[in-house]
């Protein structure tokens, strides 16, 4: 069955899976229509000005405060920040790709948490994670307190039903979950992707400055769900993240019982491909900001807590320029994963589902194959094509977990692949 979606970015939006549904003219009438009960979800402070502020009222069959307590439960590979535990130093980190579980698991429990920074009690920083699953999630849901899911598909489709209704989320799409959001997952096969867990600001469009008022990631392609409840009586369990630990309370229904909503606190998706990516038409690479599709900005203008910025398919026509990534060291930290294809920066050993590391300040850039290949290339104009490689950039290091720095997938040789730069100096 298609889905149908309400489009655009950070909008008012307006759903109701039953006609009648949604109140008229005010939030929360003495009795909501259809025996609903009114709820208010805010993913802001009240008093945060307009153009941030997010929240969206719930018409729902039974109140969200009508349940039993929560439990501790096990967090599995599942870690919080601040990360304390690994010593993370200055060196380049490169994973293989996560293999794919070799027992029934949901996307809960194959969460795989690769590091973060900041901390998420004070709403700064990220997480860093990998998911793999292949069964689905039925009797189970998902809630995060501790912010929001930026969530990469790299291998097979996510069902996300949600509060809100369901999205079907592809690899070269995205989805976010925002905070306080219920889910859960179904899959029709094993899946693997990367999430970016915001604990700061929600993420946003970045300004376009001289860009004008079109361009990178359009605000009507991003994609929000459409009413869809589900009713009964039935044992559930929702599993909570709060405060960096995995809880679970037994309910007698599902938490998905909202009728009818409207607002702005939702979830969404964004299919990559509409990206429309700028970079040079004369010389020179510009800086990867220009790829941005989302930010979490900071209370410091410019500097964000976290930028989502990918690598898609693209001319490259610069004359005279070294096209791919120039060396570089910078104060930023950059996560990479890639959904598929090659990178243009690393001609081996990057590989879809696999992750690089290349924390604040550490000297990285092109291998010494990309660049014996890039400095002598004739620059035709080329268009690099079948690629998807995208960034986590973050304002803190980021610093691993023990299972992600004692995994056997980290590349034990990764400092090898530049190896192969020898100088050329000639003086004149
Ligand atoms: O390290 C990387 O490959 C990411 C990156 C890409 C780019 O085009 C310029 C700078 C940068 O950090
Ligand atoms: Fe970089």
């Amino acid at each position: 069955m298609g889905l149908s979606y309400l489009s655009g970015f950070g909008n008012e939006h307006v759903s109701e899976a039953v006609e009648g549904a949604l109140p008229k003219g005010r939030n929360s009438p003495q009795q909501a229509p259809l025996g609903l009960y009114a709820e208010q979800i805010s993913g802001t402070a009240f008093t945060q000005p307009r153009a941030v502020n997010r929240r969206t009222w719930l018409y729902r069959i039974t109140p969200s405060a009508k349940h039993p307590p929560f439990r501790r439960v096990p967090d599995g590979l599942l870690r919080t920040a601040p990360f304390t535990n690994a010593v993370t130093g200055p060196n380049r980190l490169r994973w293989d790709p996560i293999a794919l579980p070799d027992a029934p698991t949901d996307f809960v429990d194959g969460l795989f948490t690769i590091g973060g920074n900041g901390d998420a009690l004070t709403h700064a920083g990220i997480g860093v994670h990998w998911y793999r699953a292949d069964t689905s999630m039925t009797d189970r849901y998902f809630v995060n307190a501790d912010g929001e899911f930026l969530i990469v598909p790299q291998l097979g489709d996510l069902h996300l039903h949600t509060e809100l209704g369901r999205l079907r989320v592809a690899p070269g799409e995205i989805a976010v979950v925002p905070r306080g959001i219920r889910f859960r997952v179904e899959v029709t096969g094993p899946v693997r992707g990367y999430i970016c867990e915001n604990y700061g600001a929600p993420f946003t469009l970045p300004e376009r400055g001289p860009i004008g008022s079109n361009g990178l990631a359009n605000e009507r392609d991003f994609l929000a769900p459409t009413a869809a409840y589900e009713e009964g009586a039935r044992d559930v369990q929702v599993v909570q993240k709060f405060g960096g630990t995995l809880w679970a309370a037994d309910y007698d229904h599902s938490p998905l019982d909202v009728v009818a909503w409207h607002g702005s606190h939702t979830p969404y998706k964004y299919d990559l491909a509409n990206f429309m990516a700028i970079g040079t038409i004369s010389h020179d690479h510009p800086d990867p900001s220009i790829f941005t599709v989302l930010t979490s900005p900071t209370d410091s203008p410019g500097l964000a807590n976290a930028d989502f910025v990918i690598f898609p398919p693209r001319w490259l026509v610069g004359e005279n320029t070294f096209r791919p990534p120039w060396y570089h060291r910078n104060i930023m930290s950059e996560f990479m994963g890639l959904v598929r294809g090659v990178y243009d920066a690393k001609a081996e050993g990057f590989l879809p589902g696999g992750a690089s590391l290349h924390n604040s300040f550490t000297s990285h850039g092109p291998d010494a194959d990309t660049y014996a290949r890039a400095s002598t290339a004739e620059l035709v104009p080329q268009k690099l094509d079948d690629t998807l490689a995208f960034m986590f950039e973050s304002r803190w290091i980021i610093r691993l977990t023990e299972h992600a720095a004692s995994s056997p997938t980290l590349q034990p040789d990764y400092d090898a692949v530049w190896n192969g730069l020898r100088p050329h100096f000639t003086r004149p």
